[in-house]
């Protein structure tokens, strides 16, 4: 059913492109995603934050089916208003539109290119042409083309830790996805390298949406629009980042930002 959507033209500048309706996600029978309802406007960045436990990873990775077999995940996502868990849409076309990176990156031992051009050609594309332009734009988009653009053939696992996550980020724009999701994804990075997937998400914000899970207050400030404040498996409070971190609403979300800023 996802098919049919026509990725990135349907939607004006106001749509939230992905809204969860009282999402409650069960773990054992435990409660740890609490009734959520939030919107995320089409090419924002909206930075996810809370103390750890606070269900932040749990809910990211609902909105990507990742947790439906371990665990209860109850009321709708979603997504250009269809709900991605009905019974017919299909998980591999959803993860072509919705996108996601983890902290750890998982590099298939093959070439870079290869690493690029797996999921393509599982999804039938054989062009070569096609697959070749591909590969360049994603590299380009994840800041990694010219540090590779001579060894597309060498095996990804000899990358660095850093590089290895540019090519995993390569690899989800590889599919045009129009949300991206990011499980701290720069925690395992080093300064410079999280420079570069920073400059990039901000230039991928004209054509991605992209929700972020981060430990990191001041990665939150730099790059997001918007940002959410969780605790204890509730949505505490959103708004522009520029405002929650100004003048936070709720005193659970002062506080939070007055411990952490300061260490
Ligand atoms: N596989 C699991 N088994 C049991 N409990 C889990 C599992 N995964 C998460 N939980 C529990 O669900 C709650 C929410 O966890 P989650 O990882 O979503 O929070 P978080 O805000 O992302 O935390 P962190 O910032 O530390 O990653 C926590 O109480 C956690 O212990």
């Amino acid at each position: 059913m996802l098919m049919s959507l026509a990725k990135n033209e349907k939607a004006g500048p106001e749509e939230e492109i992905l809204v969860t309706k009282n999402l409650r996600v069960f773990i054992e029978q435990q409660e740890v995603v609490r009734g959520i309802n939030v919107g995320f406007k089409k090419h924002t960045i909206t930075a996810l934050i809370g103390p750890s436990g606070a269900g932040k990873t749990t809910f990211l990775h609902a909105l990507n089916r990742l947790n439906e077999r371990e665990n209860i995940v109850k009321g709708e996502i979603l997504y250009h208003g269809i709900n991605i868990n009905d019974g017919d849409v299909d998980i591999y076309t959803l993860r072509t539109h919705i996108g996601m990176l983890f902290q750890k990156a998982h590099i298939f031992s093959m070439s870079i290119y290869d690493n690029i051009t797996f999921s393509l050609k599982c999804h039938g594309l054989k062009n070569t042409a096609k697959l070749d332009k591909i590969v360049e734009t994603s590299l380009k988009e994840a800041g990694l083309w010219e540090e590779v653009k001579n060894k597309l053939s060498q095996n990804a696992r000899l990358l660095s830790k850093s590089q290895a996550q540019q090519l995993c980020l390569a690899r989800a724009l590889a599919l045009r996805p129009e949300v991206l999701l990011l499980d701290e994804a720069t925690s395992l990075l080093d300064p410079v390298a999280t420079n570069a997937v920073e400059n990039s998400l901000r230039q991928l914000k004209n054509k991605t949406t992209i929700i972020l899970v981060t430990h990191n207050l001041a990665q939150a400030a730099r790059i997001s629009d918007d940002t959410v404040f969780f605790n204890k498996g509730m949505l505490i409070e959103k708004g522009k980042t520029e405002d929650l971190f100004t003048y936070p609403q709720s005193s659970e979300t002062d506080n939070y930002l007055s411990h952490n800023l300061r260490r």
